[in-house]
Formats: structure tokens, C-alpha cells, sequence
């Protein structure tokens, strides 16, 4: 009788119960087998669900929200009455689970294929081969082992399940290949125990575990079936999905980042991937593997900071980092949390962005310069709006006042007199004016009224016709005033023009006609007459060889440029200026030493700049050292000796510090004149001991960067 042996409660629920009760049957009863009745009130097993069926899903709030009639279930049960006979039950051993019912038809239980396995080997009248055939028909793996773990028996489908040879499984004993623990507990307490999972790297299966006894009821070994765990197959499948989409997501991040490290929490190189960044590491990346990142701080590495920041941060965090072979790489440290927000590891991507970096350079130094050249080019455009260009250097106040008016004039077109004593840069000036007026495209025409010949003059001037005189050009000359039109005429030396001529300028400034010589023709012309002048000719009206109504006509806009020796803050730049020139005319690296320029400001110029500019080129051409000093400069102002102090005395001061200054300055000419003490001395009417003991103190002083001297 079937129930005789065992019968098991069979489990039941409707279609209509959701997938999340009957799971919570299977694991409140650890029931393998659920069966489903046709309706509540009938309750007739119609079929099962096996537990394996549905674990896959059970992560899924979804499914288990499903009706049991929506989940997959089997058909196959095979019904028999209790008083049914065991051997009868093995006719149907094909069937997973035969229902064993009572007369009235109610269910007593069930019993599923190692029941009735464990039966017939419990049972005296089983036959060895015929147990073995029956072992290998079915499609599950059964193993037969004694209280030692010796395997005595299994079916073919074990071998397939723990990928071993019937030999190698012979060798084994039943813990090695299973689960000690389980098959220790089973054989010494007698427990069976069911649906236990062992999936390791070689096998995932479902085990039920069986004492069997002998006839005194002693457990003399163990019966272990076997089934495949579906969701095992299908991991290895999402297993291989997901190595797929590795090598995607491999490919895709290689193609943003060279190379991706992986961290743990704390820093330590888990795996890299990626293409190394050439000469980027100095150390084997396989030696990384299992270090701390940070722990590289001393060396330099500066994942020691990345990994840091983003450990403290916990955040995304980019740094860019040159190497030490001049390797630019950009890393970018990413936290990845647990979900309970723990930082579980750390990920840094890197980019190899030299090039990137060089480029970046390149266009910043390209930037860098057109906005210099864009300065430079607004800065011309200011020098010649202010008339500072090239040749116009000046810092004293004085020339500032000039050039304001100039700037105020400019725009006039009226006639201006320039005046100043020869060399001040009268020409520089008018230069200037027209440059900064309206007329500066059209041409600026020169004439020195001094250097032509009295007789040529007018001719220069107003220009003749065809054969108007013997020698003159056969195709007539335009003369200065046409070549001028529309633009400026400089007329310099101007208290040189002959009387004659003056009358005839006059005319012309008057009517804004010329009738060039041998001509009978009227010719207009628009000229801006800018005169220039080193004479006094007021004096020369008053004496009767210049003009008065001539000098009216030009004095419109009287100009009056200071002489050099009146504005010393212009001598060291405009004779900077003028070493620079010559420096680069005769290739020469001359420099002025602080004294060599102190007596420059100190000498008064009677020839202004004209002076100024023939001395440094001199000194340029002639000098044998590059540090010229003062004592090379002396010989050079020979005139102006006298006046050596002049400037420095015409302020209040005093009396003491002048009385120094004076000494000094007395002392330091004697000496640059006459090179020893006692020369000095001599002419200075001390004695030797005073001189050098005193210019002894002027050196240290010039030493230490002090002034000697009056101030400026
Ligand atoms: N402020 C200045 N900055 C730079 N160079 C200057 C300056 N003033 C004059 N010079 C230079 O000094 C020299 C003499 O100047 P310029 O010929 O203009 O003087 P001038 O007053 O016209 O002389 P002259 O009365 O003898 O004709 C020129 O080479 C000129 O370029």
C-alpha cells in the first residue's frame, strides 16, 4: 500500500491566487511541488507548479503581483488510489509526482520520483540492475553513496550535470563533488533534506538528500537527486549577454578613454583596461594591480590626488596632469555607491590630451600675440593721433604744452610759424602738424629758403614753362607750391628769402595763385604754409630786412619751440633714443652709464637736439668699450664747459646741500677732465688728500645708484 510508506501534503492553491502566495507556501513549507485545484470549492488537482519554474522571476514585483493560471504549470499527474499497489506506481515513474487519493476521492498527499526510488531501494525484493536501468531512464541525476561519502551508484545524467568522467566521479566522494556539510548531516542524523542549491564554478543544480536505511532502520548511506536549476542556464546565458555588452561598453569607452582604471573604496587598483598612454606610465600597470593609488603620492602620481578628491568629494571629479616625460592626460574619477549609498568603488578614465593641450597652447600664444600686435597697432594709431610718433621724443612739461597746441591746431589748415633756435626740431614739428591734420595724404614739400641760390629761388618756388629761360628744363617744372597742392609747404629759413622774393610770397599767400615764370597763366593752389625759423623777425622787420606785412601773414599761428637746455627731462630719453638709433646703424651695443647721462642733462646744447644726436653718434662710432661714461662724453662739449652747472642752479635751495652739490659736481668735472687727483686738486686749489678722499665718497655714492650733485 502506497501510504503505508510515505504520502506527502500535498500544497494547494487555485488559479485565481497570485504568484506571491503560492511562493509563500513553497518557502513557509519548503514544499517543491504546489498543486493547482480547478476551482476553491471543488478543489480537484488538476496540476503543479515546480519551485524551480518560478524562481527566476521572483525578483520581479511584477510577476508576483500574476495570477498562479498566468504562471507555467504542468499537467502531468498521474492519480491512485492509496490501496493502490507501490509496484503499480512504478509503471507511471515517467510522471514527476503521482496524487495518492482516498476512497472518497479526496487527496491523501503525493509522492514525487525519489519517493518511489527510495522505496524500491529500501525494498527487499529490488533487483540491482533493474534499479539501474530505471536510474538512467529518467531525466534526473541520482547519486548513491554509503555513510563514508563512497559513491556506489549514479545515474548517467550526473555525470553531465558535474561535468566528470564515471571514472573521475568515482574517485570522488560524495562532499567533494556536492556539499559535505549537508551529506554529513543526512547520514549521522537521518535527516532528508530537500531543495538544497549547490551552484559553484562547475555545477548549479537542485539536491534532495535521503537516508537509507537497512531493514533495522540504521542510515547506511544517502540517496542525492539531482535536477538542473533552469535559472542557472540562464544566468550563464545573462552571463554572456552581459560579457557582450562588456566588450561593447570596452569599445565604446576605449574610443572616449585610453584608459579606465578601477579602484575599491579605499584606493586599492582592482583592474585597468584600455590601451596604455604611451610614456605616460613610468611604472608596469600590472604591478599596480592590488596597490593603493595614493600610496604613490611621494612618487609624484597624481591619481594620488584624483583618487583622494573623490574619496572626500564624493563626486565626479576631472584633473588634467603633466607627466614627467611631458605627457598631457586628463582624468576623470567617478564614485560608484552601493545602494545603501556606500562608496563601493571608484572608476578613472583617462585621456591622453597632449595634442589637445598643445593646440590649446599654440592658439592661446596665437591669441596672445595679435593681442599684442592689436596694441601695438592701437598704439601707433594713438602716437600719430598725439603726434608722438617715431621722431618726436620728449617728457618735459614744456613740449607736452606744445604739443597740446599743436593738437588743437592741426585740424586749422592755417599758416603756422615755427620758431626756436637752430636744432631744436622745428622741422620734426611742422612734420608733426601735418601728420595730425586733415592734409596728411597729400604730400608734405620742403624748402630750405636758405640753401637755394638767391636767383633759382623763384623759380624752385613757383615753377616756369617750356623754355621759359637759357637752362631751364625744356619741359618746364611745376615748382614747390604746385607740388604742394592740396598739401603742406615747409618753408625752412624762412628770414632767409631774399626781399624780392618775399613780395612775390606775400602775393601768393594773399591770392592763393601762383603765375609760374615765363607763364601767363593763373595757377590756383591750395597749400597749408607751415614757416620755420631761427631768426628773430620782429628784430629783422624792425631792422627793415625781413617783411612786416609778410611776417603778419605768417605769424598767423605762432609756434615757439624751447630750447633744449631749457626742458633737461627731454635729454636722457631723446638721447636714449638716439643711442638706440645709432646702436643698431653701426651694429654697436653701447649703453650711457648714469653719470655719462647726468652730465648730458647737465650740459646746455647750444645746438639742441642737432648736438645731442651728433655726440651719442660719435660716441657710438668712436667708443671702445660698450659702458660709455661721462669722461668719455667731456672732450665732446668742448663749448658748453662753462655752462656745465648752469640748469642746477636756478631754483631756491639750501645753502648747505647746494654747497655739497656744488663740491660734487666740481670734484667730478676736474676729475673726468683731468683723470688724476692731483691734477684735480690743483685745479681746484685743495689738496690731493681732500680731492681723493672726497671723490672716493662721490664713487660710492655713484655705486650705490645715488645722485651726485644738484637734483633734477
Ligand atoms: N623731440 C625730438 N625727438 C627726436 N628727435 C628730434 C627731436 N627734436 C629734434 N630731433 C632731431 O634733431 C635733428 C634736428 O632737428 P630739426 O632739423 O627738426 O631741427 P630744426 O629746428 O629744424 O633745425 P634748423 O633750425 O637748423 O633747421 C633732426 O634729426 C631731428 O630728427
Amino acid at each position: 500500500m502506497a501510504s503505508k510508506w510515505f504520502v506527502r501534503k500535498a500544497c494547494t492553491v487555485s488559479f485565481e491566487s497570485s504568484a506571491n502566495d503560492l511562493w509563500n507556501i513553497m518557502s513557509r513549507f519548503n514544499e517543491r511541488y504546489v498543486f493547482i485545484t480547478d476551482s476553491e470549492q471543488e478543489g480537484n488537482i488538476v496540476a503543479y507548479i515546480r519551485n524551480t519554474d518560478i524562481m527566476p522571476s521572483l525578483e520581479d514585483p511584477e510577476w508576483m503581483k500574476r495570477q498562479v493560471g498566468q504562471l507555467p504549470f504542468h499537467t502531468n499527474v498521474a492519480f491512485f488510489q492509496e490501496e493502490a499497489d507501490m509496484l503499480d506506481l512504478f509503471k507511471v515513474f515517467g510522471e514527476e509526482v503521482v496524487v495518492i487519493q482516498n476512497r472518497e476521492g479526496g487527496t491523501e498527499g503525493y509522492l514525487h520520483r525519489e519517493d518511489i526510488l527510495y522505496y524500491l531501494l529500501t525494498s527487499q525484493s529490488a533487483h540491482t540492475d533493474w534499479i539501474r536501468s530505471l536510474l538512467n531512464s529518467i531525466p534526473m541525476g541520482i547519486v548513491i553513496a554509503d555513510v563514508h561519502g563512497r559513491i556506489e551508484n549514479f545515474s548517467s545524467e550526473v555525470l553531465r550535470m558535474v561535468r566528470l568522467s564515471p571514472e573521475e566521479l568515482r574517485r570522488q566522494r560524495v562532499g567533494g563533488v556536492l556539499d559535505q556539510d549537508v551529506f554529513q548531516k543526512v547520514v549521522e542524523n537521518g535527516e532528508t533534506i530537500l531543495n538544497h542549491i549547490i551552484v559553484n564554478d562547475r555545477i548549479g543544480v537542485l539536491a534532495d538528500f535521503g537516508p537509507i536505511r537497512n531493514q533495522h532502520g540504521n542510515v547506511t548511506g544517502a540517496i542525492i537527486v539531482l535536477q538542473d536549476l533552469p535559472f542557472i542556464e540562464k544566468m550563464a546565458m545573462e552571463m554572456e549577454y552581459v560579457k557582450d555588452l562588456n566588450t561593447d561598453l570596452q569599445g565604446i569607452l576605449s574610443s572616449i578613454y585610453d584608459e579606465i582604471l578601477v579602484l575599491d573604496e579605499n584606493g586599492v587598483l582592482l583592474r585597468y583596461s584600455g590601451n596604455l598612454i604611451k610614456d605616460f606610465w613610468e611604472i608596469d600597470k600590472e604591478q599596480l594591480i592590488g596597490l593603493n593609488l595614493m600610496e604613490l603620492e611621494h612618487e609624484g602620481t597624481f591619481f594620488a590626488a584624483i583618487v583622494k578628491m573623490v574619496i572626500e568629494r564624493k563626486r565626479k571629479v576631472s584633473v588634467t596632469q603633466e607627466s614627467r616625460s611631458g605627457k598631457n592626460v586628463l582624468a576623470v574619477g567617478n564614485p560608484i555607491f552601493d545602494e545603501k549609498g556606500k562608496l563601493e568603488r571608484i572608476v578613472i578614465a583617462l585621456r591622453d590630451i597632449t595634442e589637445t593641450v598643445q593646440l590649446k597652447e599654440e592658439l592661446l600664444h596665437a591669441k596672445k600675440m595679435s593681442e599684442k600686435y592689436k596694441k601695438e597697432l592701437e598704439h601707433l594709431r594713438d602716437q600719430k593721433q598725439y603726434g608722438k610718433n617715431r621722431q618726436l621724443i620728449y617728457a618735459s612739461d614744456k613740449i607736452e604744452k606744445v604739443m597740446k597746441y599743436i593738437q588743437k591746431i592741426a585740424n586749422t589748415s592755417s599758416t603756422v610759424l615755427l620758431t626756436g633756435e637752430s636744432g631744436v626740431g622745428k622741422e620734426v614739428f611742422a612734420r608733426t602738424i601735418y601728420e595730425l591734420g586733415p592734409r596728411s595724404s597729400k604730400p608734405f614739400v620742403k624748402v630750405n629758403c636758405g640753401a637755394i641760390p638767391e636767383t633759382l629761388l623763384e623759380s624752385e618756388l613757383f615753377g616756369y614753362e617750356k623754355g621759359a629761360f637759357t637752362g631751364a628744363n625744356t619741359n618746364g617744372k611745376p615748382g614747390y607750391f604746385r607740388m604742394a597742392h592740396k598739401g603742406v609747404l615747409f618753408l625752412d629759413e624762412i628770414g632767409e628769402m631774399p626781399l624780392n622774393l618775399q613780395v612775390k610770397l606775400l602775393r601768393v599767400l594773399q591770392e592763393r595763385e601762383i603765375i609760374p615764370i615765363g607763364g601767363s597763366e593763373v595757377v590756383e593752389v591750395d597749400v597749408q604754409i607751415i614757416a620755420a625759423t631761427n631768426k628773430n623777425l620782429e628784430k629783422m622787420v624792425e631792422e627793415g630786412t625781413f617783411r612786416e606785412d609778410l611776417f603778419y601773414r605768417l605769424n598767423v599761428i605762432p609756434v615757439a619751440i624751447p630750447p633744449l637746455r631749457d626742458r633737461p627731462e627731454d635729454i636722457p630719453l631723446i638721447g636714449l633714443h638716439f643711442l638706440q638709433t645709432f646702436n643698431e646703424k653701426y651694429e654697436r651695443t653701447t649703453q650711457l652709464s648714469q653719470d655719462a647721462l647726468d652730465l648730458l642733462e647737465s650740459y646746455s646744447w647750444p645746438g639742441n637736439v642737432r648736438e645731442l644726436q651728433n655726440i651719442i653718434e660719435r660716441l657710438v662710432v668712436t667708443a671702445d668699450e660698450d659702458l660709455i661714461e661721462a669722461h668719455h662724453i667731456t672732450p665732446l662739449l668742448k663749448k658748453g664747459k662753462k655752462q656745465y652747472l648752469k640748469q642746477r642752479l636756478n631754483k631756491i635751495m639750501p645753502l648747505k646741500e647746494a654747497t655739497r652739490a656744488m663740491e660734487e659736481q666740481l670734484i667730478k668735472m676736474a676729475m673726468d677732465e683731468y683723470k688724476t687727483t692731483s691734477m684735480a686738486a690743483k685745479m681746484l686749489g685743495v689738496s690731493q688728500s681732500t680731492i681723493s678722499r672726497k671723490y672716493q665718497e662721490i664713487q660710492e655714492k655713484i655705486s650705490r645708484g645715488e645722485q651726485i650733485g644738484f637734483k633734477v
